[in-house]
């Protein structure tokens, strides 16, 4: 029987417990259940909290006008056009969400080897970028910076013989990065994984006056078989070649993790980010005890659709199952956390005020 709402676990066999007597008290002077008696005592020693301030919310642009295009393997996930997209950052603002972060979904014949669309001003991304601004000055905007929305082949740099190019694919990066600032983005977030990109990118916001654009690292980005929905999302699953694995982490590898990281403070980095996210919490306490960065979480599209999915069927209570899995991350030391799952509990979290 699928459990919709999970039942305390005391309650389960209650109806075959038989009491005869009341057994002896135990002789315990510490009983840890007292702290949990009622809600107002759990309250009181709570030790983490996840607000609304928390959260960054994903967001995929499509091509049209008055377009919402569903995303089979991320349900409650749509593509939207930029006038739809103005909408949810709307709704974002309303929320009190402080940011939200966008995805294009490229039209196939956009899509070429060197990925030359994340070049083009007036790419998807861009002109949401500069609609929602417009009308939404004050909610920050974050870009993701990396080739995969854009290229023929799926991967997030240029390819020569198989290989992908470091050094070559930065200088496409640092454009990319260029003419996302130029339309407004408030944080850039380089999500590529080549080494030396951050330092870059720095270098040329800064030289083109863009001091105040910060940049958030995808610093320890690991070669996951939870990003599968995204690609779908982006229209990268059905043409990627190969894995990711030259350029994103081995997951078996934390000390790795804080090399990354450290190299992209060094870089320049105002916010770091490890992803995934519930697989890899130990690396996000890892991090930030170890650098004690502004220190974000992705919880992936992966990573959602487990929950949707189980959701879905009743076999969890996804309401329940979203708001431990994000309070997760607080606890594992993440500052906040990106998750498609961000109106919900932004919804949620303003009931229980
Ligand atoms: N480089 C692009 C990028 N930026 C964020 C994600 C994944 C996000 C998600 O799964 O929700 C990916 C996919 C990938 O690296 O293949
Ligand atoms: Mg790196």
């Amino acid at each position: 029987m699928a459990i919709k709402f999970g039942r305390p676990i005391e309650m389960r066999d209650i109806a075959r417990t038989t009491t005869t007597g009341t057994p002896p008290a135990l002789d315990l002077t510490i009983r840890p259940r007292r702290n949990r008696k009622a809600e107002w005592a759990r309250r009181l020693v709570r030790e983490n909290v996840l607000t609304t301030d928390d959260l960054i919310w994903p967001l995929f642009v499509v091509q049209g006008n008055r377009t919402r295009t569903t995303v089979a393997s991320m349900p409650g996930v749509e593509r939207l056009s930029v006038d739809e997209i103005v909408r949810d950052a709307e709704r974002a603002a309303k929320l009190d969400i402080p940011c939200i972060a966008l995805f294009p979904y490229t039209e196939p014949s956009l899509r070429d080897e060197h990925g030359s669309e994340a070049c083009n001003p007036e790419n998807l991304v861009c002109q949401a970028v500069r609609a929602i601004k417009k009308e939404f000055p004050d909610i920050g905007v974050l870009c993701d910076v990396a080739l995969d929305p854009f290229t023929s082949h799926g991967h997030d740099g240029l390819i020569q013989n198989g290989r992908i190019l470091n050094d070559e694919t930065v200088a496409v990066l640092v454009r990319q990065a260029l003419v996302q600032a130029e339309a407004g983005c408030d944080i850039i977030a380089p999500s590529d994984m080549m080494d030396g990109r951050v330092g870059a990118i720095r270098q040329a916001l800064d030289q083109s006056g863009f001091l105040d654009v910060q940049i958030m690292a995808y610093a320890a980005k690991y070669a996951s078989a939870f990003y599968g929905p995204f690609r779908d999302a982006i229209g990268s699953a059905k043409t990627l070649t190969g894995d990711k694995r030259t350029y994103q982490m081995d997951s078996a590898n934390t000390d790795e993790a804080l090399r990354e990281v450290e190299l992209d403070i060094a870089e320049g980095a105002d916010m770091v980010m490890v992803k995934p996210g519930m697989p890899y919490l130990d690396v996000v306490r890892r991090v930030k005890d170890t650098f004690s960065m502004p220190t974000f979480a992705y919880q992936v599209s992966g990573e959602y659709a487990m929950i949707a999915a189980a959701a879905n069927n009743g076999w969890i209570d996804g309401e329940r199952a979203m708001m431990e899995s994000l309070l997760a991350f607080k606890r594992a030391g993440a500052d906040g956390v990106l998750t498609y799952f961000a109106p919900q509990a932004a919804e949620r979290l303003r009931q229980q005020r």
